[in-house]
């Protein structure tokens, strides 16, 4: 498939219904300025939107991944991938009313994933003990094909050590 440098709003990265976007629930963080999520993150390499899935509040994603994101030919760079998957661990208990950082991330790879693919991302949090949440979730095909899966540990943060970073970006 030809990849070309699309302008993000030739990208349809909309959602069915049963799903109301996330960025009210991230806006502490100061999302805004998010490495994928936000407007500086380059038009061709990844471009990506937040939802929270209204039936179980699972945290889900439409990502494209473009030819800056290029890692075998033609196909998303492994790391391209595992920054979607933190950002979407994290989000998913950030959407649950958890403030994190990650601790730990472990990333499986499963299938390759062209580049130009609109892709769906999961994320939930499979278990929770104290300040330590253990998040998992996944990047698929439309035909439900996994491309990648990721676990990881997250360790929740005090919202005013997020404030304290955050104002000093104000
Ligand atoms: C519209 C919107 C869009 C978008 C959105 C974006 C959202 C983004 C959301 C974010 C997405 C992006 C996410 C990112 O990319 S966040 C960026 C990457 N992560 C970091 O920079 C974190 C760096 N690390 C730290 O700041 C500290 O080490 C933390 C805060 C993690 C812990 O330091 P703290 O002093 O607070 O706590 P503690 O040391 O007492 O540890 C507490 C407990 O945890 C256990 N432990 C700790 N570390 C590890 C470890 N590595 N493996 C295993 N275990 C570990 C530890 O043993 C202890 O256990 P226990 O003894 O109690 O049993």
């Amino acid at each position: 498939m030809a990849v070309t440098s699309s302008l993000p709003q030739d990208i349809d990265l909309s959602i069915g219904p049963g799903h109301r976007p996330a960025d009210e629930h991230l806006a502490h963080l100061k999302l805004g300025r998010s490495f994928l999520a936000g407007p500086h993150a380059g038009e061709d390499i990844i471009r990506l939107r937040w939802y929270v899935r209204e039936s179980d509040g699972a945290l889900v994603g439409r990502v494209w991944f473009g030819p800056g994101a290029q890692g075998p030919p033609g196909h998303a760079h492994g790391g391209s991938m595992a920054a979607v998957l933190d950002e979407a661990l994290g989000s998913s208990c950030w959407v649950a009313g958890h403030p994190v950082v990650a601790a730990e991330l472990t990333t499986s790879f499963r299938a390759m994933l062209p580049l130009g693919t609109v892709a769906t991302v999961e994320a939930w949090i499979e278990k929770a003990d104290g300040r330590k949440l253990y998040p998992k979730g996944h990047i698929l095909a439309d035909d439900g094909t996994v491309y990648a899966e990721a676990s990881g540990l997250f360790i929740e943060m005090t919202s005013e050590a997020f404030d304290a970073l955050a104002d000093r970006l104000e």
